[in-house]
């Protein structure tokens, strides 16, 4: 049986358990378990199926026994912002509602009644997104007073599923300032802002940092999987995790690119200017107190949706294919129209856009699929444009991270769009960047620093330049 540590990943479209261990200077993953992650109706509400997704943990730890490792720590990461809430008997209050629930439409502006974006922005250096932690707390503070008047525990969904592995909580350090209630200076809940808007402070844990150890499974799970493991805190922001890996920092910009496209660069310090907050980018911590200046763009979660609408007739190698075949069709749309946050239709929705916006309505899945490529790409040149207006610098290279980064057409446009070297890899980087977390925290690997070495010593990257020095889309 061999000694590793096993990382669970778990984005918005699907969940990845993968172990890892270094041999000979080298990170070595296999995958043991992956499933799907979906939305399910409860109540009238989005919410993520928590039970169904602890259930596939459980399964990924015997499946990584039974496939001969035995993990020595495992760690958990999600995507952002959400949460549930306890009560006085550990009692599960709410349900997990999904960022993409419209329950927080308006609250935004509501909030803006009491403090003004500036401060909020100033304090947090969290960028404005409808559905951040803090408009969905204020949603139950107008709408189900009495269930946050019996809250004990604030847990978000990492934190929550490490309470069940462990029965210990705590709020993880960089997916807790993505609620916008952390201050980017003290690096504590905010108390001021949560007093101002009658949310009750009690209920926050206290906040952890990556690498921190929350401690060992329960008995019954022990016993049922015949090993202890240490349960140890990756960066549990999924995003947060996949920086930790970007093995190219210095003068990169890096793009995280699942369901969302996350693109930014890693600092020491927040950067909370005017230009910074009009273009919302946002400050969400990272490893070691760094901090990652980044913007969310809609990502691929568009061409997930077209996915399903055409019943998952094509896979997403097929959409990067036939949308290279397309050449006369230049219709984009904003990809960052809260309307492709959730369209009943993306198919639709994009149709509807481009008459609206007198374009060319895109018709066969080709024209659909080089529609939304187009889109990205010009979406992450504006954001790159942005980034270095507020830095007053050029960026030379690009990093295309996660499962996007193996969409070799779109990381080609990139290169066309942006005239930047593209590096695409590695594909599976929240894993490895939760994997690296860990085996820093178990002392095999020094730190952050070699972890990257080892990233880049480990894992395929490609490297993409442009191919008509002159101009993006073709
Ligand atoms: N072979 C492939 N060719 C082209 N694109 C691919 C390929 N495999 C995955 N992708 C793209 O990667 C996306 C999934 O990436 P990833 O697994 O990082 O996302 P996720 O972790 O599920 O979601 P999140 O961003 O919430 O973490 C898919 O939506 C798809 O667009
Ligand atoms: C809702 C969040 O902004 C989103 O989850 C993003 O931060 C993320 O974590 C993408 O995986
Ligand atoms: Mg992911």
């Amino acid at each position: 049986m061999l000694e590793c540590s096993l990382a669970v990943d778990i984005g918005a479209s699907s969940g990845k358990m993968l172990v890892g261990y270094i041999k000979n200077g080298k990170l070595r993953l296999q995958e043991v378990h992956r499933f799907e992650n979906r939305l399910i109706k409860r109540d009238k509400h989005f919410c993520w199926d928590l039970q169904s997704l602890f259930s596939e943990i459980v399964t990924g730890i015997h499946a990584s026994r039974d496939q001969g490792f035995v993990p020595q720590s495992i760690g958990i990461d999600t995507w952002a912002v959400d949460f549930v809430l306890l009560g006085e008997n550990d009692e599960l209050l709410t349900d997990a509602v999904s960022y993409r629930d419209p329950r927080t439409d308006g609250m935004m502006e509501e909030v803006f009644q009491q403090i003004s974006k500036e401060r909020l922005y100033l304090e947090t250096g969290i960028q404005f997104q409808k559905f951040n932690t803090i408009y969905q707390l204020y949603y139950l503070k107008k709408n189900h007073p009495e269930i946050l008047d019996k809250a004990k525990s604030f847990l978000m969904i990492p934190d929550y599923l490490n309470y069940l592995l462990t029965g210990n909580k705590t709020n993880e350090y960089t997916n807790a300032t993505s609620t916008q209630l952390v201050n980017a200076f003290t690096k504590k809940w905010d108390r001021e802002l949560l007093d101002q808007l009658g949310i009750n402070k009690e209920m926050f844990q206290e906040i952890l940092p990556p690498k921190s150890t929350l401690g060992n499974l329960k008995p019954e799970l022990s016993r049922e999987f015949g090993f202890d493991m240490k349960v140890l805190l990756p960066a549990t922001h999924d995003t947060g995790s996949a920086v930790v890996s970007v093995p190219e920092s210095n003068d990169t910009i890096y793009i995280s690119s699942g369901t969302w496209s996350l693109i930014g660069v890693e600092n020491n310090f927040p950067i909370c200017v005017t230009k910074a907050l009009d273009y919302n980018f946002t400050n969400e911590g990272g490893i070691d107190y760094r901090f990652r200046f980044l913007k969310n763009i809609m990502g691929l979660w568009m061409i997930q949706e077209v996915k399903r609408n055409y019943h998952n007739r094509y896979t997403f190698a097929d959409f990067a294919e036939m949308a290279d075949q397309v050449d006369d069709f230049h219709s984009t749309v904003n990809v960052d129209d809260d309307r492709f946050l959730k369209p009943k239709n993306m198919i639709e929705e994009i149709q509807k856009y481009c008459r609206e916006t007198n374009q060319t309505v895109p018709e066969t899945s080709g024209e659909v699929a080089k529609c939304v490529f187009d889109s990205l790409s010009v979406s992450y040149q504006t954001a790159i444009d942005q980034i270095e207006e507020v830095y007053e610098k050029e960026f030379k290279k690009i990093n295309v991270i996660g499962g996007g980064s193996q969409n070799e057409m779109l990381n080609q446009l990139i290169a066309d769009t942006t005239q930047k070297e593209v590096i695409a890899g590695p594909f599976e980087a929240t894993a490895i960047g939760n994997l690296a977390s860990q085996l820093i925290s178990l002392g095999e690997i020094e730190n952050l620093n070699e972890a990257r070495q080892i990233v880049k010593n480990s894992f395929e990257m490609k490297v993409f330049r442009s191919k008509n020095k002159t101009e993006g889309l073709k």
